[in-house]
Formats: structure tokens, sequence, C-alpha cells
């Protein structure tokens, strides 16, 4: 009877993971806006040094994004630095006088999830918290154009010379992971494609996926909350039936991307900083940039939302700070030439 009642004590943590750009910010407002008085505490973190999900989170003027209820991990992938900042994070969101009734975390587009599953093991959380489900958001459309391909006859040179390889593209390491972590498959960004291309993608995950798991296509993440929490997985008593690229592996690096920090200055136009964003991330075949900049005349912040080529933008709150200095994270895989990328960025 006792165990009965320890697990109906338990705050059910959701997992929204997915690969960089894939949505999962945007999910989450719309998942906030629905809240309907819940109390979500929502821990976001982020690959780069700058924190820009909670602002874009913070910003979005929905109640229930508040200060207190959103929690940032900027220091490096979750996956990595679990047991110095996640575990504390966790254990200070559950001993709040008025504790959470669900928390959801946000990972980094690159994390992969299974370390953080394992840590829902250690005895003092296992007790007190349980993962509800997994939530992993694909970008439809990257998938569909390949972003995750593998060669084959790459693999197969690799896995000649190092039998432990599977893969020659670490995008594929990434995603694969992520898929196989899930207890809900989110095809995202459904709006720009056809019926046939996502039928394509939904085939391809179906037979990447070792078990059956629920996919269901959404744009901007919109989902009724009940979809989305209260799943029950439990998935930290299900970790064997999640198998991950690093099983077997105490720790991994993430030598693979590589992320920093642009300033730049205030913008003539709008579409002239689009335009010269797009140039930049096809000719250094950038993933990701995202973050603020300012416009001149103008007395709203751009937020400003790139995934590959495709960029999104949108005046949102008042500058509050003096120096209206923008800045831009740019994420790529290693080897990205910071001063080329500058420079470029930094031409009015
Ligand atoms: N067309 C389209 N764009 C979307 C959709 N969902 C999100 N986006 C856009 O995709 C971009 C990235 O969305 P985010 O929600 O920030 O993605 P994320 O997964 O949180 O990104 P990271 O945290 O950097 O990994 C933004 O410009 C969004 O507006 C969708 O369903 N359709």
């Amino acid at each position: 009877m006792a165990s009965v009642k320890s697990e109906q004590a338990k705050i059910p943590v959701t997992i929204i993971t997915g690969f960089l750009g894939a949505g999962k910010t945007t999910l989450l407002r719309n998942l906030l806006s629905k809240a309907d008085g819940r109390r979500i505490a929502i821990v976001v973190n982020e690959f780069g040094s700058l924190g820009i999900d909670g602002e874009v989170l913070r910003s979005c003027g929905i109640e229930g994004c508040g200060d207190e209820d959103i929690v940032e991990l900027t220091n490096g992938c979750l996956c990595c630095t679990v047991a110095d900042d996640f575990l504390p994070t966790m254990r200070a969101l559950i001993d709040r006088p008025e504790p959470p009734e669900h928390i959801v975390i946000e990972t980094s587009g690159l994390a992969l999830p299974k370390p953080l599953l394992k840590a829902f093991s250690w005895p003092d959380i296992r007790t007190r918290m349980t993962v509800d489900g997994v939530i992993t958001l694909v970008d439809t459309p990257a998938v569909a154009a390949g972003l995750f391909a593998e060669d084959p006859e790459a693999v197969a040179a690799q896995r000649a010379a190092d039998p432990s390889l599977d893969h020659d593209n670490p995008l594929a390491e990434v995603y694969e992971d992520q898929l196989n972590a899930a207890d809900l498959i989110v095809l995202n960004k459904t709006d720009v494609l056809t019926d046939q291309e996502i039928a394509t993608v939904e085939t391809g995950i179906a037979q990447a996926v070792p078990r059956k798991v629920m996919t269901l296509r959404a744009v901007e993440g919109r989902l009724d909350p009940a979809i989305l929490l209260g799943i029950g997985a439990g998935a930290e008593d299900d970790l064997q039936a999640r198998p991950s690229n690093h099983d077997g592996a105490d720790d991994h690096e993430h030598d693979d991307f590589e992320s920093f920090v642009v300033t730049i200055p205030e913008q003539k136009s709008v579409d002239g900083l689009i335009e010269k964003l797009k140039k930049v991330a096809l000719e250094y075949d950038i993933l990701r940039i995202k973050g603020f900049c300012s416009v001149q005349g103008k007395k709203m912040r751009l937020s400003v939302q790139g995934v590959g080529t495709r960029f999104r933008h949108e005046f949102d709150i008042p500058w509050n700070d003096q120096t209206k200095d923008g800045r831009l994270v740019v994420i790529g895989q290693t080897g990205l030439s910071k001063s080329g990328i500058e420079e470029a960025l930094q031409q009015g």
C-alpha cells in the first residue's frame, strides 16, 4: 500500500527532444498557452552558452511563462552535465514549498536523451519523479531533404576501419538516438510538405524505430495537452527498450558540433538582414542561427530564427537594453569558419 502512495506522489516529467530547430520551443509555447492554470515548470537546456529559448518563452506573454517557472541550463548538453547541473535543478524544483504539478524538460537539439533518462534512476530522484513520456519532435522537411541520411558506402568503409562505428553522418547518430528514446513522435512542420512527402518520412521512421511508437503530424507542435502530458510511460523503468548509439559509454562529447555567438550592429532593414543570413547559412553550411537584433527606426527587438536556410522573424518586445547590440547564436558541424561568418554578419 505504501508503494502505491509513493507512486501517486511522484511528479510527472515530460522530456521534449528533437534535433536543432525541430520546433521544441514553439511546441512549448503552444502547450503553455493551453495549460489552463496547471503549474508547469519548464527546464530549458541549450547547446550554446547564450540562452535564447528561455528568453523566447519569457517574452511570449503567455501566463505560465513567468521567470520562476522557467529554469535555463546553458552550460552544455544536459546529457553531459547531468550530475553537475541537472540533478540539483530537479531537486530544487521538487523541494519548492509549492512544487510544480508537471515538469517539462526541453533538451538541446544535440542532446542524447538516454543519459538524461538514466538520471531518473538515481535513488533520490526516482522516488519523487517519473518520466511521463519522451516526446521526440521531428523536423519533417529536414528529414525529407535528407539532412540525417547516410551514405551506405561511407558507413561500410568506416565500419571496416572500426567495427564499433555505425554512422558516417553525426547528425544521423543524434537523430536515431532521439527517435529510439521516444514514447511519442511528432512529425512537425508538415505545413511545408505534401502528403506524399510526409508519408515517406513516416515510413522511414516506422522502419528505423525498433518498437511501435505512436506518431502524429503537427504544425508548430500544436497538439492537445491531453495528448502531450499524461502518457504515463514510466520511461526510467524501460531503458532497455530505448537503445542508444552510446550504450556502454559512460560519457560522450559533442565534438562533432560547435557553437558561438556573433554580436551584430543595428540593421538597416529586416529584408536586408534576412537576405544576408540566408546567404551566410548557405555558404557556411550552418545548421542553426537564432537570436535578437535591432533594426533602424524600430523600438521593438527583432527575434530571428533560422533552421538551415529557412528563416522566420518577428518583432517581439521593446528593447530594455540601451546598447541594442544584436546577438546571434550560430550552430553547425565542427569546422565552421567563425571569422568568415562574423565578418559576413557584421557587414552593414
Ligand atoms: N513552417 C514551420 N515552421 C515551424 C514550425 N514549428 C516551428 N517552426 C519554426 O522553426 C523555427 C525553430 O523553432 P523552435 O521552436 O525554436 O525550434 P527548437 O527545436 O526549439 O530549436 P533549438 O532549441 O534551437 O533546437 C522557428 O522559426 C519556428 O517558428 C512548423 O510547424 N512549421
